[in-house]
């Protein structure tokens, strides 16, 4: 079992009068052990947090910024307090090779050190080192009341000046190496606060490259309300924080252009925000911002960055159990003051349920978006379709991954028909879908691709949607189960039932001689492809080729599981089934039926397929010789014709 202990208890304290008022006497060097038996806390804080030495930072200007608070908080309450700014201010002094990071809050006892810094060790560290072979770095610090020792990261030799608030308290001085041996003695300060001094080894990065810790304190502190200045050697003090960023104001007093502005800069984003959404939640002390990307530049499939601060100080960004996936497409800033996660507050590791806190937040920061966006669909329809190219998937994502959004939002995706106008699938079914067939939604996946198809849509009045992007895909399939009346079929399949046609007197003869005619002059060039012969209302229509949507996605997915391989077209023909439809109100067939010459036939039948699969792209690379071959015969034929 771990055991921590101090080998030497504190000296007992002595206790004198002066002019009347008690002073508490430090006893002169006290020199004591911090002593874990099984292993040094030291060498698992560096063995652990080696890389990620921009803690050392946010522990002690943390520790510097609490002490402010609770000073403040004492003084606000006595009726005759004169307000004191608290102030933090971190030195580099180069030549003296120290990093000071000063402030003016509340101080420490000589019991107090004893209390919080010596025994620091009995509060946490048993738990710590219980803990830190399961835990990953992130979350040791700053669970095990452990955050000032990370002071020994950078240092070998740490040093602490501080005078209590209490007038009757004497400054103390301790000095600890990182051998765990401290001394303590009375020292010679006069104003209220601390100063935690790192003495700092010749090598030690900060002192060639100053600016680092300036970059590191703005990360971290860039929103603290507690004014922060950085005082680089031979330079003079900068403030390094903002308590009031812009985002904090009511969003009706927000000057547009300087929130670009704002977010340009912050994001390191070349385009303005396409629109943000600002939101509160004062029960669960939650607050930020997202902007929504332009993603004009390819970002669209990119993750955003979403930083996380708790009362003003950066705790991470992008956190996963704390952020909804399909928010972090987004960029934006989450503050929440009740953040169980980080931050070394002694009261966040008193929190009773962390998770339950995380799982409030994850779920408000959904309901906002999906409120916002709900509201965007019914409030701006035109600037949310405007908009739409860019949202067009990170909203798709959003539906399937995420249950509040779904259950507002499924129903407000929207899509684009064959005139580039939007609408959701609802209104498609509502206004657009085809008499005969209500429940069916026709779409395009490749407008390229599919480009007869759907000129063969308008020729007939006919409308459908396009679901070009890959994610439309799993979208359809979660639609298809929410709605489940609902069908979706592609522009190019099982749409027989939209071309129906109808027949004539005398029709079976006519049907026959085609019949024989096709498979006379195709053979094995139809594999396993049905052959329909019927009357269309349109006579532009000569052929078309019909897939079967069922087969034609089993066989997409075989060729993205490898078992078709994608060069071979006619594997993939064969496994989706497929109808050959010929329309006997056209010119070409009707030419068909009453041609004699068997070659002429043959041209034309070849032709007219290959055709017919080139509106595929299914034209196998050998077939593509004998259709230009074919092409110059029929060229030549019709020149010396005319
Ligand atoms: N600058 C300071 N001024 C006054 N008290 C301080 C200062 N720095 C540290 N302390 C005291 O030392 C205690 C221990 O600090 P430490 O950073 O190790 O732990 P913590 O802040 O309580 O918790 P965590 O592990 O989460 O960091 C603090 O709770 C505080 O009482």
């Amino acid at each position: 079992m771990v055991q921590v202990r101090l080998k030497k208890m504190p000296a007992c304290f002595k206790v004198h009068y002066e002019s009347g008022a008690p002073i508490m006497k430090i006893a002169e060097n006290q020199q004591g052990m911090l002593s874990i038996e099984s292993r040094n806390i030291f060498t698992i804080l560096k063995k652990w947090l080696y890389t990620e030495q921009d803690i050392v930072f946010r522990e002690l200007i943390s520790n510097a910024a609490d002490a402010i608070e609770k000073l403040e908080r004492l003084q606000s309450k006595e009726s005759n307090h004169s307000h004191r700014e608290g102030v933090i201010h971190v030195m580099l002094d180069a030549d003296a090779r120290k990093l000071i990071i000063r402030d003016n809050g509340i101080g420490m006892s000589e019991a107090e050190v004893h209390q919080y810094i010596n025994q620091i060790a009995f509060s946490g560290a048993a738990d710590f080192i219980n803990h830190h072979d399961q835990l990953g770095k992130d979350t040791i610090i700053g669970h095990f009341g452990v955050g000032f020792y990370s002071a020994f990261m950078l240092s070998d030799h740490v040093t602490i000046e501080t005078k209590s608030y209490r007038d009757d308290i004497p400054a103390v001085r301790w000095d600890c190496l990182s051998d765990m041996s401290y001394q303590m003695k009375p020292c010679d300060r006069n104003d209220i606060g601390t100063d935690v001094i790192l003495h700092l080894s010749e090598e030690n990065p900060y002192l060639k490259k100053p600016e680092l810790i300036r970059e590191i304190v703005q990360k971290f502190f860039t929103f603290s309300k507690t004014a922060i200045y950085y005082k680089a050697p031979d330079s003079e003090p900068v403030l390094m924080n903002d308590p009031t960023p812009l985002w904090h104001q009511p969003k009706e007093l927000i000057d547009s252009n300087e929130m670009n502005t704002f977010y340009k800069t912050f994001f390191n984003d070349v385009n303005d925000p396409l629109f943000w959404i600002k939101f509160e939640s004062i029960d669960i002390g939650l607050r930020g911002v997202f902007f929504f990307r332009n993603t004009r530049n390819g970002a669209e499939e990119l993750d955003g960055t979403v930083k996380v601060y708790s009362r003003g100080v950066y705790v991470g960004e992008n956190i996963q159990t704390l952020i909804p996936k399909f928010v972090n497409l987004q960029n934006g800033i989450i503050e929440c003051d009740n953040l169980p996660l980080v931050v070394n507050r002694s009261s966040l590791r008193e929190e009773e349920t962390p998770e339950d806190m995380i799982s409030l937040i994850y779920e408000s920061l959904s309901q906002e978006v999906t409120i916002a966006m709900n509201e965007f669909f019914e409030k701006k329809r035109d600037q949310y379709e405007s908009h739409w190219p860019h949202l067009n998937a990170s909203m798709k994502y959003a539906v399937l991954q995420d249950k509040t959004f779904a259950s507002v939002m499924t129903r407000k995706i929207i899509f684009q028909d064959l005139h580039g106008h939007y609408m959701t699938i609802q209104e498609y079914v509502d206004n657009v879908a085809a008499t005969a067939h209500p429940e069916i939604i026709y779409y395009a996946s490749d407008a390229i691709e599919q480009a007869h198809y759907i000129e063969i849509f308008k020729k007939c009045g006919l409308n459908a949607l396009l679901f070009d992007h890959v994610i439309d895909q799993p979208f359809m399939r979660k639609y298809e189960v929410v709605r489940p009346g609902l069908k979706f079929i592609r522009i190019d399949s099982n749409i027989e039932s939209l071309f129906q046609g109808y027949s004539e007197e005398g029709d079976e003869h006519r049907i026959a001689l085609l019949e024989r005619h096709f498979l006379n002059a195709l053979g094995d060039r139809l594999l396993n492809m049905n052959l329909k012969i019927t009357n269309l209302e349109h006579p532009s229509i000569s052929t078309i080729i019909i897939n079967d949507e069922k087969s034609r996605r089993m066989a997409d997915m075989l060729e993205i599981y490898g078992f078709i391989n994608p060069t071979d077209v006619s594997a993939k023909k064969i496994q989706a089934k497929s109808t050959l439809l010929i329309n006997m109100k056209n010119g070409i067939i009707q030419y068909l039926l009453t041609a004699e010459e068997p070659v002429i036939i043959n041209i034309t039948i070849n032709h007219l397929y290959d055709l017919a699969l080139m509106s595929q792209q299914a034209l196998k690379p050998e077939d593509i010789e004998a259709f230009i071959n074919r092409s110059e015969t029929i060229l030549a034929a019709s020149l010396n014709h005319q």
